[in-house]
C-alpha cells in the first residue's frame, strides 16, 4: 500500500499494567469451582458502563468468550494470553501492496525472495507440461511474493520464537493465511509457526474459525464438538487461554486490543482526522474520547466548539434564541476549521450530515457512521433527558420547538394528531398540517369552558407529545429525524453497526461497551484504508 506505513517488526511491551497482572489466573484446565465467583467476574467485567446501563443480572458466560473470539476475528489477530502477563498479539494481517523496505524483516527477506523467485522460474521452465490451473496458482504465488506476502520465513520465525521464549510478543507483517496453509512450503511454514507458538507457555488462538474453548459456570472447556483425536492432532489442547480469576478481565482485554490497534491504525492515518457521525445519542462523544486516546489524537466535540465560538451559550439556548439554521451555519464553520487541523477525533452533531458542504469538510479526513438502532438511542437519551437536545425537547414549549414537533409529525403516516389550540396562529404550522387532512372541531365556547373546568387546565397539551414517558418522546423525535436523514449517514467512509456487532457477538446492544465499539471503529477504518489502497488519504506535510 503506497502512502501507508506498516510496522513489520514492532515488539509490544512485555510488562502489563498492575491491574492486569492481578486479574489473570491459572490456565484453562484449572476449573473454577464456584458458580457465583464466575458471575462475579463477569459482572465486574462490566463494572464501568455509563450509570444508566444496568448489566444483565444473568450474563451467559459463553458470551464473553464469543466476544473475545470475534474481536480477534475482526482484527485478524492470533492472540496469546500469558499467565500473569498481558495478552499479546501475533498478527498476520497484511497490507496488500504495502511499502517495501520498511523495517529489518523486509531487508532480510529481500535476498531470500529473490532467490526463491529465480528457483521458481527455473521450475516453471522444467514443468512446461503443467496444466493451466497450476500455472495460474504459480503466478498468484509469485504475485504475492512480490507484494511481500509470502509466509513466515526463517528470520521472522526465529525472531518470533525468540520472542515467544523470552515471553515477549511481536507483530509480523505477514498474512494470516500462514496459519491455515495447506500444502508444500506453506504447510512447512504452518508447522514452524505452530512450533514457535507452542514453545511459549500458553497460547490462545482466536484466528482459526473454531470455537477453541467455551466458558461454563464451572470454568472453561474445550468444546465437545471437537473430538479428542482431532484436538490432539491439531494441537488445540495447548492452544488454550488462562481463564480469568478475578477482576476486569473483559475490559482489560478490550483495552489492550484497542491500544494496540490504535497504534497500528494511527500509523496508517498520517494525521488524518476521524469524523464520527450518527444520530443523537449514538455515542459519538463517548466513543470518540476513547478512540482519541487509542490513536493518541486530541478529541473535539463540534457542538462544544460551536458553543465556545458563541461565547458559551448552550446548543439548546442557541436554538431557542436564533433558530436551527443559525446554529447550522456555525456548525459548518466549525467543521471547516476542524478539518484543517491534524490528529483529531471529532464527535459531530447528529445533524451535520444534512448539509453537503459539511461532507466536503469532513472528507478531508475519514468519516465513520455509528449506526445504533432507534430503540437503543431513545433509551439512552431518555436516561439523560432531552434538555440538551433541542430537536427532541418538545416539552420546552418555545414557539420554535412546537412548530418543529408539528413538522415532524407531518412526516409520519397513519396518525391522528390532536394539535394544541395555538398552532393555528403560525402560517408555517398550516404548511405542515396540510401534508395531511385538517379537521376543525367547532365547539361553542361555553361548552369548551365547562369541559376544561371539569378536568382542570393542567391537562391541556400543546401537542400530544406532552403525554407519554421520556422514552416515547425521544423515540418519536428520533424516528422522524432518522426518516429525514437516514440516507445521509450512508455517505460515511465506514459504518459501525451496533446491531451487526450484537448479532455477531451474541450480545444485547446495551452490553456492547464503548471500548468494543471504538475497537470496531478502528477495524472499519483499517478496512476502509485497505479498500482504498491508502490513495484517498492525503498526507499531511
Ligand atoms: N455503548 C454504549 N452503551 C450504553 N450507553 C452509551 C454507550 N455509548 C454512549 N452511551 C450513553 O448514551 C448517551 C449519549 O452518548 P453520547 O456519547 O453523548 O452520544 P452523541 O455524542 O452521539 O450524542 C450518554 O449518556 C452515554 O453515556
Ligand atoms: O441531530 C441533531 O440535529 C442535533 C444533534 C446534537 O448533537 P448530538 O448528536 O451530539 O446530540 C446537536 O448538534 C443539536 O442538538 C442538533
Amino acid at each position: 500500500m503506497r502512502g501507508v506505513k506498516v510496522r513489520t517488526n514492532f515488539v509490544y511491551p512485555s510488562s502489563p499494567p498492575h491491574s492486569v497482572t492481578d486479574n489473570l489466573i491459572p490456565p484453562f484446565h484449572y476449573k473454577k469451582s464456584s458458580q457465583s465467583s464466575m458471575k462475579d467476574i463477569l459482572n465486574r467485567s462490566f463494572a464501568s458502563p455509563p450509570p444508566h446501563v444496568v448489566p444483565k443480572p444473568q450474563l451467559n458466560t459463553d458470551v464473553i468468550c464469543r466476544a473475545k473470539r470475534s474481536i480477534s476475528f475482526r482484527t485478524g489477530k492470533l492472540v496469546r494470553l500469558n499467565r500473569g502477563g498481558p495478552a499479546q498479539i501475533i498478527a498476520f494481517r497484511r497490507w496488500r501492496g504495502r511499502d517495501k523496505g520498511e523495517g529489518e524483516a523486509d531487508d532480510v527477506g529481500d535476498e531470500d525472495r529473490e532467490r526463491r523467485k529465480e528457483q521458481r522460474e527455473r521450475n516453471v521452465h522444467k514443468e512446461r507440461g503443467r496444466s493451466r490451473k497450476s500455472e495460474e496458482e504459480e503466478e498468484e504465488r509469485r504475485r504475492e511474493e512480490e507484494e511481500g506476502g509470502e509466509g513466515l520465513e526463517g528470520a521472522q520465525l526465529l525472531e518470533l520464537e525468540a520472542e515467544a521464549e523470552a515471553g515477549g510478543g511481536g507483530t509480523i507483517g505477514r498474512r494470516r493465511r500462514a496459519v491455515s496453509c495447506d500444502g508444500g512450503r506453506r504447510r512447512r511454514t504452518s508447522c514452524e509457526l505452530r512450533r514457535a507458538l507452542l514453545s511459549s507457555p500458553l497460547f490462545f488462538s482466536l484466528s482459526p474459525p473454531l470455537p477453541l474453548y467455551q466458558a461454563t459456570d464451572s470454568g472453561f472447556e474445550i468444546p465437545k464438538l471437537l473430538k479428542k483425536k482431532k484436538r490432539r492432532r491439531s494441537g488445540l489442547e495447548e492452544w488454550i487461554a488462562p481463564a480469568p480469576q478475578s477482576g476486569n478481565f473483559h475490559s482489560f482485554d478490550e483495552n489492550w486490543l484497542l491500544k494496540r490497534k490504535g497504534e497500528e491504525v494511527a500509523s496508517y492515518l498520517n494525521g488524518r482526522c476521524i469524523f464520527l457521525v450518527g444520530m443523537m445519542g449514538s455515542g459519538k462523544t463517548t466513543v470518540g474520547k476513547i478512540l482519541s486516546e487509542a490513536l493518541a489524537y486530541s478529541f473535539v466535540d463540534s457542538d462544544k466548539y460551536v458553543e465556545e465560538s458563541l461565547g458559551g451559550s448552550t446548543v439548546a439556548q442557541i436554538f431557542k434564541k436564533f433558530g436551527e439554521s443559525f446554529f447550522r451555519d456555525y456548525e459548518s464553520e466549525a467543521l471547516r476549521n476542524l478539518s484543517l487541523m491534524p490528529r483529531q477525533v471529532v464527535a459531530t452533531g447528529g445533524g451535520v450530515v444534512i448539509r453537503p458542504i459539511n461532507w466536503e469538510h469532513m472528507k478531508e479526513g475519514v468519516t465513520v457512521y455509528l449506526d445504533v438502532p432507534l430503540d437503543a438511542l431513545a433509551r439512552r437519551i431518555a436516561a439523560v433527558g432531552t434538555g440538551s437536545r433541542p430537536l427532541l425537547d418538545f416539552d420546552s414549549g418555545d414557539a420554535y420547538t412546537k412548530s418543529e414537533a408539528l413538522r415532524n409529525l407531518s412526516l409520519m403516516p397513519r396518525q391522528v394528531v390532536a394539535t394544541g389550540g395555538g398552532v393555528v396562529i403560525r402560517p408555517i404550522n398550516w404548511e405542515h398540517m396540510k401534508e395531511g387532512v385538517t379537521v376543525y372541531l367547532d365547539v361553542p365556547l361555553d361548552a369548551l369552558a365547562r369541559r376544561i373546568a371539569a378536568v382542570g387546565t393542567g391537562s391541556r397539551p400543546l401537542l400530544d407529545f406532552d403525554s407519554g414517558d421520556a422514552y416515547t418522546k425521544a423515540f418519536m423525535g428520533l424516528f422522524t429525524l432518522s426518516k429525514k436523514r437516514g440516507h445521509a449517514y450512508a455517505s460515511a467512509d465506514a459504518t459501525v453497526s451496533l446491531q451487526y456487532i450484537a448479532a455477531d457477538l451474541g450480545l444485547d446492544i446495551s452490553d456492547i461497551t464503548p471500548t468494543a465499539i471504538a475497537l470496531e471503529v478502528l477495524v472499519q477504518i483499517e478496512n476502509f484504508l485497505q479498500r482504498n489502497n491508502g490513495m484517498s488519504i492525503k498526507m499531511f506535510p
